[in-house]
């Protein structure tokens, strides 16, 4: 049996990488809106546009707190930044959802996204996803590494010299799997659960580009930020 044990380096890393996770969050008075009084679908739509909005602010700060990311070649930073900022949005926001939400608010959200305009055949996906993250009871640590490893992806597009991003990413998979296996000795398979999760995200940020063009022929407005990472008109 393996003596699995994380280094210095390693330790010093996820502290890092945990504390930029935990500093950007987005303003609860955003989130808390979503909770108020009952809003129309075009309302939801607009309070559901203002969060996206700041958790693209989040992510970007996020990632410059990320070792190595800052040292990456510039194109390539942005690259990485728009290739992952669907799937880091529906990451965290599953992860938020699923856990900080006091239990009558998490319905009072589902109802809230339900009407918001977003068409059905999406809803599912989605709420399968968050489901499935709930499920895995995921620690504090884990959300975070499994954030940064989303974003470390190096096969998005544009991005130049993938064996950088690949390197950055492979030190981020070592100290997660590491983790797992000391935070889940009963659960061998945990860590390729955790990374199955990505699977699912791809997915759903495939969906999600296809929500945008349906958004767009009803003609919705987004704001400038999220035109620019999403790519939309
Ligand atoms: O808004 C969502 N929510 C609610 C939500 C999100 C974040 C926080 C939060 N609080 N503190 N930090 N984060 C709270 C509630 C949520 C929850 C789970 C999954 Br899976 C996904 C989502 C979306 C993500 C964005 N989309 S979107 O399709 O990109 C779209 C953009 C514009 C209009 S629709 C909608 C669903």
């Amino acid at each position: 049996k393996e003596k699995v044990e994380i280094t210095k380096e390693q330790q010093a890393l996820v502290k890092v990488v945990v504390e930029a996770y935990n500093r950007h969050q987005i303003p609860q008075d955003v989130a808390k809106k979503l909770l108020q009084d009952q809003y129309s679908a075009e309302e939801n739509f607009l309070l559901l546009t203002e969060m996206a909005t700041s958790q693209v602010q989040v992510l970007v700060e996020f990632t410059k707190n990320i070792p190595g990311f800052l040292s990456l070649d510039r194109e390539d930073q942005i690259a990485l930044l728009k290739g992952s900022a669907v799937e880091a949005m529906f990451l965290r926001s599953a992860q938020v959802f699923s856990k900080k939400m006091p239990n009558g608010h998490t319905e009072v959200l589902e109802e809230r996204i339900r009407k918001s305009g977003i068409s059905e055949e999406f809803m599912t996906p989605m709420f399968n996803f968050y489901k499935s993250i709930g499920e895995l009871h995921m620690v504090e640590e884990e959300q975070a590494l499994l954030t940064t490893i989303t974003i470390l992806t190096p096969d998005r597009p544009y991005v130049k010299d993938q064996q950088a991003v690949e390197r950055l990413q492979e030190t981020i998979l070592d100290v997660l799997r590491k983790m797992c296996v000391l935070q889940h000795p009963q659960d061998p398979q945990y860590f390729a659960r955790l990374l199955g999760r990505l699977t699912e995200l791809r997915t759903l940020s495939h969906y999600h580009a296809e929500m945008l063009t349906s958004w767009r022929v009803n003609d919705h407005k987004f704001t400038p930020l999220l035109c620019e990472i999403w790519d939309v008109q």
